[in-house]
């Protein structure tokens, strides 16, 4: 092709802003130096929890012009389902249906549903689906239908315009709709499929054989063969392929949760449709936008830049946020201005769903130099054989043995093991030298489903952050795993979010310890007064208003915000903390991969408090346990500052100078946890904090508070709440039961009492200080003489060498010589026992100058020259020797 050919598919522009963000980056960094050098040389450590962050914005704006009809690909489409309970069927009848009515040759569109639920009630709910399809896409191009899910669009469209035709027209479709979607809520309320129905289709005799969602044999029916000529609309334009797919599941296979169901189905679509593009949706995430196809072809099939690009992450947005987010689900910092800088520097992750994928990259081809695609060839490549034909043949590519010695999830398709498979695959397939771009139409491409409920949402994101250290922690590692296959800054990009599990430690430390030093009196932040003050508060608030700002511009509220920063808080104390220690027991081998489908729905009232912004708590979880407990904790710190505070006015405010930035800091994790004191103490609703939590909380705090002030106070408060125990449950039942639980009450009892008295000697100790000097000063010539009276009784049991030794050292008193009188008890009446008095009536004529010239101590002549060291002079040797002497005599 001629150069003066081209004509680009797209275009590259920068996004604006660029530089503001520099010079904010650069001085938050000046910031933190000087943060630095205050902590080294303070010689104080914490863990200030600074996000480092680098971002760099690009963007893509397409420049769109229709590639030729007949040379345009065949596009499968992926959608994944897991369990009908927490994933309603009539919601991915919805997804399905949107997708089905893309902007798009219908004959070369397939839609595969995998079901990993295994579920009649889903597979039923298709069969719905593929029926309403005949009326529900001439209906949208008729009416330029947008978005092209029935229930969204129902929801939002006002009645159509136009002529009485149309209207009635209209009216009868969204009836069609109203009244399939309530035959599938009925048989879900029902939970089983009524016999009516089950004779309709041959492929409800396969339920005959499943024994449960774990166990059963590959179901595989095309409910829509889009070969068939007599497949066709109510307008008799032709219908995409519908296809319906139960993989093979039995309980001793591991069966890879959505990697596993996803590599099924690119086997079974290469056989049945082979589309070379593939779009993979969850099936919460309805087509929002009818023409993301073609937006998605402009780049694949631009005759410069497409051949490299491996796959094409659209934005993902959700359809059931409320207006100021209060789980913070919207990700719109990442979707807005992060994954456009990821874009500029490599590309895109993928992100799990709302990805175009080249067949050939997800199947672990490598990028090769010249690699081009001919789009001519690779647009017609269906099968021929007859649809059950094809059902029969392709039910062994979904089997669980399949991928048995292949390298199917380590080469090919998605990646096993990771609770993050699509992040994985993304990067692998990055490293194998393709590029990936990233979509942002001015319509939303997909919405999608938030979770509704703050435990949901909690556990979402541990199994994120879990599944995202994983990765870091393993061979795949961006650091490593891409050295020279993808740009540094890329890899250097990728840890952030890697790392975001790790955040929790420091986050912890600061939202814990600072507040405990502040009761405690310990001070760690620069004094108010200081100059040191100034880059604290530079930094903090300046990334603290920047991110802000950042938020506001990507289109959020103030209060989206601050309830974003709550989340912050939230997701690192606890989520982030569960996912590090799950991801450390994993390594260890203590714990399995567990993938928690998101639950996409709640009940009504659950629902309702959403929509009004109220924090659902109303479930039991250690998670809650900690939210609740560092809430508290908090609030004993802001009481335990402003008694100090109050206590304080005397003192020229020292307190608050001081302590200005602890007790801001404390007052402000105060604020941020509003809502969880409302639902502690204040509310009355399904959703307020279990009334377990309430307590544990309180004990967990004081306890905690007690401790940092008091250690025996927070023993004493401990068993204060063992005897509650014991009074709480007390048991009713058997007698023989009671005097066991009595027993053990006074066994406990008699324990604590003990502990009890342990502690009268240790409550008050003290201890005297006499100063030696003020009294010579004082009394010089007035002080007492001094009798001092040796008892010994046995010279056998009682060796007078050892007698000797104690005389002596009370001899050799630092005292007036002539005001000391020593006495000797001998209850022995040994002879032996005077002669050595009287050796050392002898030697003390030596020993006690020597003992004044060489400071000797202590006194006894056998304990100084056991351990002191050499020799000073020959006068301690001949002192020594003397001693010597003095025992072998005894021993004589
Ligand atoms: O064993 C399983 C488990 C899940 N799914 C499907 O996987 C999708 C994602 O599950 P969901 O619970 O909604 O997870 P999210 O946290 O919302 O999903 C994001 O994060 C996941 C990785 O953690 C990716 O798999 C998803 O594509 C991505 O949208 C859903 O369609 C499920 O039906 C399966 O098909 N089989
Ligand atoms: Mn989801």
């Amino acid at each position: 092709m001629a150069e003066s050919d081209y004509v680009p598919l797209f275009e590259t522009k920068q996004v604006k802003g660029r530089l503001l963000f520099r010079c904010i980056a650069a001085s938050i960094f000046l910031g933190i130096c000087f943060i630095v050098m205050y902590r080294s040389e303070e010689k104080l450590r914490d863990g200030l929890g600074l996000d480092c962050f680098f971002l760099s914005y690009g963007s893509v704006f397409i420049g769109f012009s229709p590639p030729f009809e007949k040379e345009l690909p065949g596009i499968d489409i992926f959608v994944c389902t897991a369990d009908p309970l927490i994933e309603p069927p009539s919601m991915v009848v919805n997804t399905v249906l949107s997708v089905m009515a893309y902007d798009y040759p219908p004959e070369k569109l397939s839609i595969y549903l995998s079901d990993d639920g295994g579920s009649d009630l889903t597979f039923y709910a298709m069969l719905e689906a593929a029926n309403f399809s005949k009326t529900w896409l001439p209906f949208c191009k008729k009416f330029r239908v947008e978005p092209t899910s029935p229930e969204a669009y129902f929801r939002t469209a006002s009645e159509a315009l136009g002529d009485a035709v149309n209207v009635k027209d209209w009216l009868s479709v969204k009836k069609l709709y109203e009244e399939m979607k309530m035959r599938i809520e009925a048989t879900i309320k029902l939970n089983r499929i009524p016999d009516h129905i089950r004779k309709q289709h041959k492929g409800f005799r396969e339920w005959d054989f499943v024994l449960s969602k774990h166990d059963h044999q590959t179901i595989l029916q095309i409910l829509i063969d889009g070969r068939d000529s007599n497949a066709e609309d109510i307008e008799g334009n032709p219908l995409p392929t519908l296809v319906y797919l139960a993989r093979e599941k039995r309980p001793q296979h591991h069966h890879h949760f959505k990697a596993g169901s996803m590599n099924a189905l690119i086997r079974v679509s290469s056989r049945i449709s082979n589309g070379p593009i593939i779009l993979n949706v969850d099936c919460d995430m309805y087509s929002n936008n009818s023409k993301a196809i073609k937006y998605s072809l402009c780049l694949f099939m631009d005759e410069k830049k497409g051949d490299e690009i491996a796959y094409i992450q659209f934005l993902q947005s959700f359809d059931n946020l409320t207006k100021n987010e209060i789980y913070a689900s919207s990700f719109r910092v990442l979707q807005q201005l992060e994954l456009h800088g990821l874009d500029a520097i490599g590309g895109p992750c993928y992100n799990g769903s709302g990805c175009f994928h080249r067949r050939e990259a997800l199947c672990g081809k490598k990028y090769e130099k010249n690699y081009k695609v001919d789009w001519k060839k690779v647009s017609d490549a269906k099968a021929d054989e007859s649809a059950t034909f094809l059902e029969e043949t392709c039910k062994v590519l979904a089997s669980c043995t399949f991928e048995h010695n292949t390298t199917w999830g380590k080469e090919m398709g998605l990646i096993y093991g990771f609770l993050v498979e699509d992040i994985i695959t993304g990067l692998n397939i990055q490293c194998k030298g393709w590029k990936s771009m990233y979509l942002s139409p001015e319509r939303d491409g997909f919405l999608g489903v938030a979770p509704i409920t703050l435990l949901q949402t909690l556990v979402q994101h541990k199994r994120w952050m879990d599944g995202h250290l994983q990765v870091f922690l393993s061979r795949y590692c961006p650091l490593l795993y891409g050295y020279k296959k993808i740009p540094v800054k890329l890899r250097l990009a990728y840890c952030p979010y890697n790392l975001w599990a790790a955040n929790c430690l420091a986050t912890l430390y600061i939202v814990v310890v600072p507040c405990l030093c502040l009761l405690k009196g310990i001070s760690l932040f620069p004094k108010i007064s200081s100059p040191w003050v100034f880059p604290f508060a530079y930094v903090a608030f300046v990334h603290r208003a920047y991110s802000l700002n950042e938020f506001l511009w990507c289109g959020g509220t103030f209060r989206g915000w601050c309830n974003n920063q709550r989340m912050w808080l939230f997701n690192r104390t606890t989520a982030y903390f569960f996912a590090l220690f799950e991801t450390i027991l994993k390594l260890l081998g203590y714990s399995q991969l567990n993938f928690v489908v998101t639950a996409k729905v709640a009940d009504n009232e659950a629902l309702k408090r959403y929509d009004g912004e109220l924090i659902e708590f109303g479930a039991t979880s250690p998670m809650f346990d900690i939210l609740a407990t560092l809430a508290m904790l908090n609030l004993f710190g802001s009481f335990g500052a402003l008694k100090k505070v109050i206590l304080d006015v005397d003192e020229d405010l020292q307190v608050l100078d001081k302590f200005g930035l602890q007790i801001l800091l404390c007052f402000v994790l105060v604020t941020i946890n509003l809502p969880v004191y409302r639902a502690l103490f204040f509310r009355n609703d399904n959703g307020k904090m279990p009334s377990s939590v309430t307590y544990k909380s309180i004990i967990f705090a004081m306890l905690a508070c007690t401790a940092t002030m008091c250690f025996a106070a927070s023993i004493f408060l401990g068993i204060c709440f063992i005897f509650m125990y014991r009074a709480m449950f007390f048991p009713v039942g058997g007698k023989a039961e009671r005097w066991t639980w009595i027993g053990l009450f006074l066994s406990e009892l008699w324990f604590c009492l003990y502990w009890f008295f342990t502690t009268v000697s240790r409550w008050n100790s003290v201890y005297r200080l006499p100063y030696i000097d003020r009294l010579s000063q004082r009394f010089g010539k007035e002080l007492p003489g001094i009798d001092i009276f040796v008892c010994t009784a046995d010279p056998l049991m009682e060796p007078p060498s050892m007698v000797v030794n104690t005389v002596l050292s009370v001899m050799a008193y630092d005292y007036p010589h002539e005001k000391l009188n020593i006495y000797l008890s001998d209850d022995g009446g040994s002879d032996l026992t005077f002669y050595a008095m009287l050796e050392a009536a002898n030697f003390s004529k030596t020993w006690l100058p020597f003992c004044k010239k060489l400071k000797v101590e202590p006194t006894s002549p056998e304990a100084y020259f056991r351990t002191a060291s050499e020799p000073v002079n020959a006068e301690w040797l001949s002192v020594k020797v003397n001693l010597i002497l003095i025992s072998c005599t005894h021993i004589v």
